[in-house]
């Protein structure tokens, strides 16, 4: 079977408990992430729980919901792929509450390597962050670590 790139739309969460977009992760952000005209799309609003300075979103959630934005990237090539590095530069304060929109591309491949960027502005469209990560591709027997107990939470609409 050949693989076919993705149409724009929604694409499916990684799995059903991951941390940045599983439906059935209690503690996890639900991202729903996007693909427009080649780019990745997540728009997410930060809640209090993800506060650090009172009223202002910890760095950590934001680089959390980063990662897992880049990691839909597999998506794009049609291959898991997992992080290597990631950096972050907080350019204002998110407010807790306030709409974020996230944006981003795969900037080139090389072999095994992915190159990302990605940015997040505020609805008025003012920059709040920018990231660029490199992801490494692995095949399936990377993930064949510890499961989670209840393996009803896969399914065959994600991709692990
Ligand atoms: C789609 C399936 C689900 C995906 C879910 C995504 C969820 C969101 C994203 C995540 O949270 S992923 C989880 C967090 N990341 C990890 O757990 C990864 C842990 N690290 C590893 O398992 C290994 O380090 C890894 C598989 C990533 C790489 O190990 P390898 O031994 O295969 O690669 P290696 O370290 O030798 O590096 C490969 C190449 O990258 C280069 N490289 C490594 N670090 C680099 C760096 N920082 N900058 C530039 N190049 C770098 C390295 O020099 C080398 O270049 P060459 O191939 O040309 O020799």
């Amino acid at each position: 079977m050949t693989w076919e790139p993705p149409h724009d739309g929604p694409l499916p969460q990684h799995h059903h408990n991951c941390l940045g977009c599983g439906d059935r992760n209690p503690h996890g952000h639900h991202l729903q992430v996007r693909l427009e005209g080649g780019a990745l799309h997540a728009r997410h609003t930060f809640d209090e729980r993800h506060a650090g300075a009172p009223g202002i979103t910890h760095g950590g959630a934001i680089a959390t919901v980063l990662d897992d934005v880049f990691g839909f990237a597999g998506y794009l090539i049609g291959q898991p792929a997992v992080t290597r590095s990631l950096s972050i530069d907080y350019d204002r304060p998110v407010p807790v509450g306030a709409i974020c929109d996230i944006t981003a591309r795969l900037e080139r491949r090389e072999d095994r390597k992915l190159f990302l960027t990605a940015e997040g502005v505020d609805a008025s469209g003012a920059r709040l962050f920018t990231a660029r990560a490199l992801f490494l591709v692995v095949d399936l027997q990377h993930f064949h670590g510890p499961r989670p107990p209840d393996s009803s939470a896969r399914s065959s609409r994600t991709l692990l």
